[in-house]
């Protein structure tokens, strides 16, 4: 017996385009993120994999891309489950700053520090800050973040996915996650079991659905999983690599 798990990067956003620190910020997709969203939807399909169910993060690039997906594949009527868990990382002062300009300012090093180590956040996003979330009301009761690592993400996405995701995939659903480039990462490194250093090397393209097959201990029966266009992840993979430079 083995589940399976569909892992979605939203489509390219339009800070995508511009090479904005984006995090909690809800930016639409841009029209080439819409157009991978939609030919995401046509992976599933030509792959015979058809989702039963779908999470997704609060925030707007991943909720449309399901939506455009789901609906290229003729799923779009499935239940959906949505949790702040599942947001992108929150960049703390650095949503909505330039990527080349952070890098030009503070250098190769603290660039890629901030940008993918394991644990060390960004500055903290002042209050009153007009890319701040404090006040939306999506986050009302809930502890909004000033600045996350990839392990603050991992510490709150990894509760979602044992109480929601699992038991969707226990009871032997198609689950999709809709998301984002360092919530994927989180959970990536967590079925991998990917060590701290090494999680700084992964990224994750947009809008190509990548399929892990899980044991009954819930661990990648193929490790990495395998993405449904491998040729156009590896370009995507390469591009945002490269964000910054
Ligand atoms: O800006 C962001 O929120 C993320 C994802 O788009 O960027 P990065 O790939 O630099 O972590």
């Amino acid at each position: 017996m083995t589940y399976t798990l569909v892992l979605l990067r939203h489509g390219e956003s339009e800070w995508n385009a511009k090479n904005l620190f984006t995090g909690w910020v809800d930016v639409n997709l841009s029209e080439k993120g819409i157009a991978e969203a939609i030919r995401g939807g046509s992976l599933l399909t030509e792959a015979g994999i058809l989702p039963d169910v779908v999470h997704t993060s609060l925030l707007r690039r991943a909720i449309t891309t399901a939506n455009l997906a789901l609906d290229a594949a003729d799923r779009h009527w499935i239940p959906v489950k949505r949790s702040w868990r599942l947001n992108e990382r929150h960049y703390g002062a650095l949503q909505g700053k330039d990527k080349k300009q952070v890098r030009a300012e503070f250098g190769e090093e603290q660039f890629m520090l901030w940008r993918r180590s394991y644990d060390v956040p960004p500055p903290e996003l002042a209050a009153g800050s007009e890319f701040s979330q404090d006040a939306d009301v999506r986050y009302a009761g809930e502890p909004t973040p000033k600045s996350e690592c990839l392990k603050d993400v991992l510490t709150r996405a990894l509760p979602y996915w044992e109480s929601d995701i699992i038991p969707d995939l226990e009871a032997g659903k198609i689950v999709l996650v809709a998301a984002h480039g360092n919530s994927l990462r989180a959970i990536i490194k967590h079925l991998d079991g990917i060590d701290d250093e090494t999680i700084s090397g992964l990224n994750v393209p947009t809008g190509i659905p990548l399929v892990y097959e899980l044991d009954e201990n819930f661990k990648p029966t193929v490790a990495g999983g395998r993405y449904l266009d491998a040729d156009a992840a590896a370009a995507s993979i390469a591009a945002v690599a490269n964000q910054g430079k």
